[in-house]
């Protein structure tokens, strides 16, 4: 009867329709929308496919012979000994060539012989009841650093070939309904290098060898998956727990929850678990215990010093506990372990992103370390497992039981910049320091792994290493910040000052200077205040204009990214950042000029703009100085009253502002606006501590940092250079100023070097003003990092 249905089933539709049809005439109620549906082409061509599919299913096609391949390759012979092949013999024997047909055939070849190899052996009877699944995994080492995927799949690339075999090995597995893949403690298996292929060890056949003859394999029963994530849910410690034992600074709960992820008031850093990395497979092993019970205990390794910025040394350093860490590099690592003290257990901590275990898939953080090379790790130290795969040669052969939590991370990276430097040999919390990445202010990260709410996985830009590191996370960088923030000794921070005029009155220098100054010399100062080219008025270039800015830096040089713990720099230690194209239709990118005090980032401003005034504009800066007759209010100056000024200074529309003799001066946000929106692309130079307040989503500015050249090129090239020092003393550089500029210049760049897009280098004056141009071209006109905050619409 069913059958009958199945066989008739377009005819029943047309009956249907026709039924419809009439109650459509008949003007029923939703008969109209029924008769359109049931009349669709589509659902006809549907049950006609439908109706096919049975009678294929009822027919149960079977191979016409089980030899197709064969007789394919028989037939090209034949055509290719035939003396004039017809064209449709040749196109015959196109088709049977192509790969894809082979393929088919082999296929076609391998089900009509009923071939499934490798058939796998029948579970032995008498298997313990708490025999757990394993997976083994087998890294083949190789005297060439083993490379990705991408340049896998031949033999001398070891890891890539067990990895595809791996997988290839799991699809059959499934299709398979194999219900369980099973290794045994004891075991002898060994790996055969030249193709990467598990034999068992001479003299001793495996039961599983056709099983493990592509790899290691992986190995799951229900039932012993269900007890392995019994047992894990009870003994696997996480990595970070609360710990009340930790002698540090509790943090309110808010806090607490950022750092450790629940409700719970959580001892501030997490409690340091002891980790131990590994590389595999051909790197030496490597390792550092890295705390115990609390307590720092760094192993350097010596000989690899790794670039750390801030320069202080470890605190805390023992002596290198084997020669194997001597010959260590992280480069190739891949993973860390751990170990449950409770238990003696060892587990994969983490599973370092890029590295050497990532790639061959088969390792994950959270399985339990069984046997390394035929050896039971449990109850180990992990030194002593770590020695144990140091002597390994060859091969490494792990037996894991894998962690049935495990979450596969897919996770896209995220762009980040660092705001402040990293070392991870001065961290005491970092589970593994070996594992983990130095980096400093201004480097571009790329987060490959957040899983760890306290630890990440990142790389540098631009990066050659495939491998990540770990780096902390930004909450617990915060905590870190502000721990070691409010560890320091009490100082005095000079930034709380205002700006303004005591700086100068201050400057012991200053009276000297003022004594000093000749009439010619004020001369000139006021001839250098005013620029005209061709009869266009540069404003922007008077000299006075930045003297008003001018103190020592180095008395300024203490600023409130390190005398708050609530400073920005603090609150982001990260910022991410993503690529961003101007599209041509928008404003241009404000480009902002920083460098010390005579490096030249006036003169390079002043070429660029005398090179192309119809491109290039600084903004007309405001004045509380008296108009003179040559003049025109906005054209040299806003010139304002000092109410006015006041008035402006108090609703922040100054992006700097000072005092010179007697004198207000400032550069206003409006003013840059000005140049933008006439289609321009507007230069200032700023002091390097106004560019916050500058970092905004409308101005998108694009921050160059003007640097000294080598100390001999300082010297060489401003032989005849003039510099004007406070007050207006216009002189030849002396010794002294050579050496301040370039104490001043590096001082800068380590300050805020991760608030600057670009570096030029103020060396021969007519090349860095070409670099400048193509500096900024490429700025307003190519991709460029900035805070993801920039780009969002709203
Ligand atoms: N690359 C260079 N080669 C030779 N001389 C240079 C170079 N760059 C700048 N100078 C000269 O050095 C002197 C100081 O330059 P400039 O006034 O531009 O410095 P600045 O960084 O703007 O400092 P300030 O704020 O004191 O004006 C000027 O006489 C300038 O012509």
């Amino acid at each position: 009867m069913r059958q009958a249905m199945d066989d008739g089933v377009t005819e029943v539709l047309s009956s249907v329709v026709d039924d419809v049809g009439q109650a459509v005439e008949r003007n029923i109620n939703g008969a109209q929308l029924l008769y359109e549906l049931l009349s669709a082409p589509w659902l006809r061509a549907l049950l006609k496919i439908y109706e096919c599919l049975l009678q294929f299913q009822r027919l149960s096609p079977s191979p016409f012979l089980p030899y197709a391949s064969g007789l394919s390759h028989e037939i090209m012979t034949v055509i290719q000994k035939t003396h004039r092949p017809s064209p449709e013999a040749r196109e015959l024997y196109s088709l049977l060539s192509s790969p894809h047909i082979h393929a088919l055939l082999s296929t076609h070849d391998s089900v009509a012989q009923w071939d499934y190899e490798p058939v796998l052996p029948p579970l032995p009877d008498d298997l313990p009841d708490d025999e757990e699944a394993m997976r083994i995994v087998c890294l083949v080492k190789n005297n060439q650093p083993l490379r990705g995927e991408d340049h896998g799949g031949s033999v001398g690339d070891g890891l890539g070939l067990v990895r595809s075999r791996w997988n290839s090995l799991r699809r059959l597995t499934l299709e398979r309904l194999v219900p369980a893949r099973r290794a045994w403690s004891g075991e002898e298996l060994r790996v055969d290098e030249s193709d990467a292929r598990l034999l068992p060890r001479e003299g001793q056949p495996h039961p599983f060898l056709p099983r493990y003859q592509s790899t290691g394999s992986c190995c799951l029963c229900p039932q012993a998956a269900e007890h392995q994530k019994k047992r894990l849910n009870q003994s696997a410690p996480s990595v970070f727990s609360p710990a009340a034992s930790m002698e540090r600074p509790k943090l309110n709960r808010e806090e607490g929850a950022s750092i450790g992820g629940s409700s719970d008031d959580y001892a501030y850093p997490p409690p340091p678990v002891p980790a131990y990395s590994f590389s595999l497979p051909n790197s030496p092993i490597l390792y550092k215990k890295c705390t115990t019970g609390g307590q720092s205990r760094n192993i350097p390794t010596p000989g690899r010093t790794p670039s750390c910025p801030g320069t202080r040394p470890p605190r805390v350093r023992t002596a290198p506990s084997s020669p194997a860490t001597q010959r260590s590099t992280r480069q190739q690592g891949g993973a860390t372990i751990r170990r449950n003290e409770e238990t003696g257990e060892i587990y994969i901590a983490r599973v370092i992103h890029g590295g050497l275990a990532d790639r061959s898939g088969l390792l994950h953080s959270g399985d339990l370390l069984v046997e390394v090379n035929g050896n039971p790790v449990g109850g180990l130290e992990p030194e002593e497992v770590i020695q144990i795969l140091t002597n390994s040669h060859g091969t490494i052969l792990f037996k894991v039981i894998p962690n049935p939590g495990q979450i596969s991370s897919n996770q896209k990276p995220v762009y980040m910049k660092a705001m402040v430097d990293y070392c991870p040999l001065q961290d005491a919390c970092i589970p593994c320091p070996d594992a983990g990445m130095a980096f400093s202010r201004g480097d571009l990260l790329e987060v490959v792994d957040q899983s760890d709410a306290h630890w990440w996985q990142a790389r540098k830009l631009p990066c050659a290493a495939s491998c990540a590191g770990l780096i902390p996370s930004a909450s617990m960088l915060k905590s870190k910040q502000k721990e070691q923030w409010w560890r320091q000794p009490l100082q005095v921070h000079t930034c709380i000052r205002p700006l303004s005029m005591t700086d100068n009155e201050d400057d012991p220098q200053h009276g000297d200077d003022k004594r000093n100054v000749t009439a010619l010399e004020e001369i000139n100062f006021d001839e250098a205040d005013s620029d005209i080219t061709e009869g266009i008025y540069l404003a922007g270039f008077r000299r006075s204009f930045r003297l008003w800015r001018r103190t020592s830096y180095r008395k300024r040089r203490q600023s409130c990214t390190t005398c708050s713990p609530n400073s920005n720099a603090l609150n982001t230690p990260y910022e991410e950042v993503a690529l961003y194209q101007r599209p041509p239709q928008e404003n241009h990118r404000l480009i902002i000029l920083v460098g010390a005090p005579g490096v030249g980032v006036n003169e390079l401003r002043k070429r660029l703009i005398k090179l192309n005034p119809s491109t290039f504009q600084s903004p007309v800066p405001h004045t509380t100085r008296p108009i003179r007759p040559e003049e025109q209010s906005g054209r040299e100056y806003h010139f304002v009253t000092k109410e006015l000024f006041e008035y402006l200074v108090c609703n922040h529309r100054f992006v700097e502002y000072g005092e010179s003799k007697g004198q207000l001066y400032g550069t206003s946000t409006d003013a840059i606006d000005e140049v933008l929106k006439r289609g321009r692309m507007c230069i200032i130079d700023i002091e390097p501590h106004s560019i916050q307040f500058l970092r905004t989503k409308k101005l998108k500015p694009f921050v160059i940092f003007v640097k000294a050249p080598s100390p001999e090129r300082l010297r060489q090239t401003r032989r005849d250079a003039r510099i004007i020092t406070n007050f207006t003393i216009n002189r030849a550089f002396t010794e002294d100023d050579f050496v301040e500029l370039e104490e001043a210049s590096q001082l800068m760049e380590a300050k805020y070097r991760q608030f600057f897009d670009s570096v030029l280098v103020n060396d021969d004056l007519q090349d860095a003003c070409i670099q400048l141009c193509s500096i900024i071209q490429q700025a307003q006109n190519e991709p460029q990092w900035i805070p993801v905050s920039w780009g969002r619409t709203e």
